[in-house]
């Protein structure tokens, strides 16, 4: 007879009937039960909506080792990791991995990214009773979160308490025209241009509806709300501050409260009713924030404890 020892890692769960390559989520246990308090944190790997060699496993690895090695500590206050797989949009040029025109796996386009993570949180929360969680997404996959609590794309919306955003895109136009040339090499440019049609088509008025900055974050649209942390690190060469600054004007609006320094009295998440906004600055190239995983692993742990 086998017994399940813990913690338990748990790789490509399928989500979604029928199951698919892609609509999968990995799952990590600490424990055996969980009591209602405790935090799921779920990962949204990025990669344009269109990179088969981030996925993820290899996405959350870095960051997971860093908190299971790290900050144990932590642990009792969490039900689970998750790292979710979503389908993906053409990559029909990728250096080792090119798509096909028939594998449906890879010619996904919005809203079947953000519906199949809508999909996975569901599954998290029938077959594992995940609660209350935090949403953390590097480049596309902090667009996704975004998209998801504000139900861009979605019928209904789901909430998270905290999301830490990792080099996120929030504005596709304003992406496109910080891409365009003169300012930006044509092939660059292209590059841009290609992977934001592949993902949303060429209607470039979805381009502005889909945009996380055209989305509500009130506490009528997103009441579990309390806490966004939103990264970005000067160093990265393929997502530029502008995204940042514009959904922190947008949120501002809204009546997040922006806090920039670390430690500021202003920063009470625990007060009833607020909703606080972090502004920080990681290091690191684009990816590298991801494959390194420190900086990643630091934030968790300290939202985590902010919201217990
Ligand atoms: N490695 C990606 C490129 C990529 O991920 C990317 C490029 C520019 C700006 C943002 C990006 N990723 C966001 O999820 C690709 O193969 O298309």
């Amino acid at each position: 007879m086998s017994s399940t020892t813990y913690p338990r890692y748990i790789p490509s769960v399928p989500y979604s009937d029928p199951p698919s390559r892609l609509q999968t989520l990995d799952i990590w246990l600490p424990r055996s039960t969980n009591s209602s308090d405790s935090v799921w944190i779920v990962y949204v790997h990025g990669g344009a909506w269109r990179d088969p060699t981030q996925d993820a496993t290899r996405c959350i690895e870095p960051t997971l080792n860093h908190v299971l090695n790290s900050y144990t500590a932590l642990l009792d206050n969490i039900g689970g990791i998750a790292s979710l797989n979503y389908r993906l949009s053409p990559h029909t040029s990728h250096a080792t991995d090119p798509s096909t025109p028939h594998d449906s796996e890879r010619t996904a386009q919005h809203p079947q990214h953000i519906r199949d993570v809508a999909r996975g949180l569901q599954y998290l929360q029938r077959e594992y009773g995940m609660r209350r969680w935090i949403g953390v997404g590097h480049s596309c996959g902090a667009t996704l979160l975004l998209q998801l609590v504000a139900g861009i794309g979605l019928d209904s919306s789901g909430g998270p308490e905290a999301l830490i955003l990792l080099e996120g895109i929030y504005s596709f136009p304003l992406l496109l025209r910080n891409h365009a040339p003169p300012a930006c090499p044509e092939h660059i440019s292209k590059i841009y241009n290609d992977f934001i049609a592949g993902a949303f088509g060429t209607d470039g008025s979805v381009y502005t509806a889909a945009s996380p900055v055209a989305g509500k974050y009130d506490a009528e649209q997103w009441p579990e709300g309390r806490l966004m942390v939103i990264c970005h690190s000067y160093e990265d060469e393929l997502v530029e501050r502008a995204q940042r600054d514009f959904m922190c004007v947008v949120l501002d609006r809204q009546g997040w409260s922006i806090v920039m320094e670390v430690g500021d009295e202003e920063d009470e998440v625990r007060a009833e009713g607020r909703r606080v906004l972090n502004v920080r600055d990681l290091k690191g190239g684009h990816d590298w924030i991801w494959e390194d995983g420190q900086q990643i692993a630091k934030l968790v742990a300290e939202v985590v404890e902010r919201l217990m």
